[in-house]
């Protein structure tokens, strides 16, 4: 863990929660405006998971994000403030977060119990306020109203899509858990007007922490697994969501206008006429079962099956859930004195895992020399190098390429880091902005791969595919490529896997490669 750095945003003040509080009035009646407190304290450990499930009301907008290779998870619930996106004001989504962010958390107030602070400097590193949430693919989604986005959101056949998901859903957490290092601490927020009187916001803030205490299936729950400190979810052969699984399921392709293989054909004869190097192309299931789905079993599903990957979930706070394990990392920002340090990583070209070790080492040898795999992988490498040095970034000396070995599918995976000089974290979202969508997810040239994805796929994208994270107080940050992903409402799913199109794709090679990435969701949602 690196020590605190000049230019994080926010400042740390190691007083009392009433001290604090004092301080965040005072501060918000200076500035004339309101500002972000946040308070952490630690906790006993326990599942993130199972503790979000526990304690996240269904009205109330909730993420979770687990990297098992970071040793990071971070889950929250509430929202004390949330940017409302304005499609009106000419600013992508990525400016107007960029916008919502730094305000609030370069003024932010920022403190820690006396418990933390008996932890040391790291444990300070960890307790920092937090801004998260996700994005959608393309600018808009279909069907989106600015002031009513909650409202039945209804396709030309009449379906309802991407219900609960606005164009962005960015915003500050009532309360967060995150666990690393074997350590968990719960970091509540408040956002403090100029006139708020400290009694109501230490009340507030105190039934906060009273109700995440309060609850008896956690704890029973920690105790039926004997949970301690360094007690790994995997290991644990208990499962903590016991529910009763859907027993009767009924997948269905989203149908287009034209096949899935019909477009891919287009595209190939687009690519023959030099007039693109690469689209990618994304099928949809709907999944419907005899009773409702349980996000957090299906979540748990999948962080099983894939330690790997990012196991992220989001609900903004409506009926919906968007969830999956993703192998991919956008952007993973720290933030350093004179610049901002930054990781991207280039996953493109894809094999099925072997049913044996010496099948799997054929495969994974079939990958590594495959030309048409080694080309639309390099396209992912320059798209990301290209656009990062576009903005200034120092490339660092680029890393061989690798295998990345999930349990259905393999990959060929480039990490990729630079510095951004003289840059802090806020630049963060301009990165986004330049890097989304990677042609990993989208194509090359980017804008004609978007439009003719916009003009052929079968459905919206929605949240697919786009960018899920979170930045904090540090000036840290990560964000996912929402794939291997899909959408759950009560009884019914859909879900989205896509392929690259490159020259010499075959046709029924990469409608076999989507129906591999399918597996991951189909499994978790318990369609065997
Ligand atoms: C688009 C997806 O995956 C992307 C496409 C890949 C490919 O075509 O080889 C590999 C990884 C991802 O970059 C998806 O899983 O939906």
């Amino acid at each position: 863990m690196q020590l605190r750095q000049g230019n994080t945003p926010s400042s740390y003040h190691p007083n009392s929660l009433h001290d604090l509080i004092r301080s965040a009035i005072v501060k918000a009646k200076n500035l004339d405006r309101p500002v972000l407190l946040s308070y952490s304290q630690t906790w006993h450990p326990s599942d993130p998971l199972l503790f979000l499930a526990t304690h996240a009301q269904p009205t109330q907008p909730q993420f979770y994000w687990e990297q098992p290779s970071k040793d990071w998870i971070v889950a929250a619930a509430g929202s004390v403030v949330s940017l409302s996106p304005n499609a009106s004001l000419c600013e992508s989504r990525f400016e107007q977060a960029k916008q919502f962010s730094t305000s609030l958390l370069a003024d932010a107030v920022v403190g820690n119990a006396a418990d933390l602070e008996g932890l040391g400097l790291d444990a300070n590193l960890v307790a920092s306020p937090y801004v998260l949430g996700g994005f959608a693919f393309h600018e808009a989604i279909a069907g989106f109203q600015q002031d009513n986005w909650h409202s039945d959101r209804v396709t030309r056949n009449g379906e309802k899509i991407w219900h609960g998901f606005p164009p962005v859903m960015w915003f500050v957490p009532r309360w967060i858990l995150h666990r690393t290092g074997g350590r968990s601490i719960v970091t509540v927020h408040a956002y403090i007007q100029p006139q708020d009187l400290w009694e109501a916001i230490a009340s507030s803030l105190a039934t906060t922490l009273m109700e995440l205490r309060h609850n008896s299936h956690e704890n029973s729950q920690d105790r039926a697994q004997g949970n301690s400190q360094n007690a790994s979810i995997e290991s644990s052969h208990h499962n903590p969501f016991p529910f009763s699984t859907p027993t009767s399921l009924r997948t269905e392709e989203v149908l287009g206008n034209q096949s899935w293989s019909g477009i891919v054909e287009q595209a190939l004869d687009l690519i023959q006429q030099q007039k693109l190097d690469k689209v990618v192309l994304a099928r949809a299931l709907d999944v419907s079962a005899d009773r409702a789905f349980n996000p957090f079993a299906v979540l748990h599903k999948l962080r099983c099956d894939y330690p790997e990957c990012v196991s992220f979930l989001v609900n903004c706070g409506s009926d919906d859930t968007f969830l999956g394990a993703t192998p991919e990392l956008l952007l993973q920002v720290q933030s350093h004195v004179d610049y901002l340090g930054l990781r991207s990583n280039a996953v493109a070209g894809s094999i099925q895992r072997g049913k044996t070790e010496a099948e799997d080492r054929i495969l994974s040898d079939r990958l590594l020399n495959s030309q048409k795999d080694i080309n639309e992988h390099k396209i992912v490498i320059h798209s990301i190098c290209d656009r990062l040095q576009s903005m200034g970034a120092q490339l660092d000396k680029l890393a061989p390429t690798q295998l990345l070995r999930l349990s259905n599918v393999q990959h060929l995976y480039t990490p990729i880091t630079a510095k951004l000089p003289n840059a802090d974290w806020s630049a963060t979202f301009d990165v986004l902005a330049k890097l989304h969508p990677t042609a990993a997810v989208g194509g090359e040239p980017r804008d004609r791969a978007v439009q003719l994805m916009q003009q052929w796929e079968a459905c919206d994208r929605g949240w697919y595919a786009a960018p899920i994270g979170w930045l904090n107080g540090n000036g840290e940050g990560a964000f996912a490529v929402g794939i291997r992903s899909g959408y759950i409402c009560g009884d019914r799913a859909r879900i989205f896997a896509g392929a690259g199109i490159v020259a010499n794709s075959q046709v029924t090679t990469e409608q076999s490669e989507t129906t591999i990435k399918f597996a991951a969701l189909l499994k978790a949602l318990g369609v065997t």
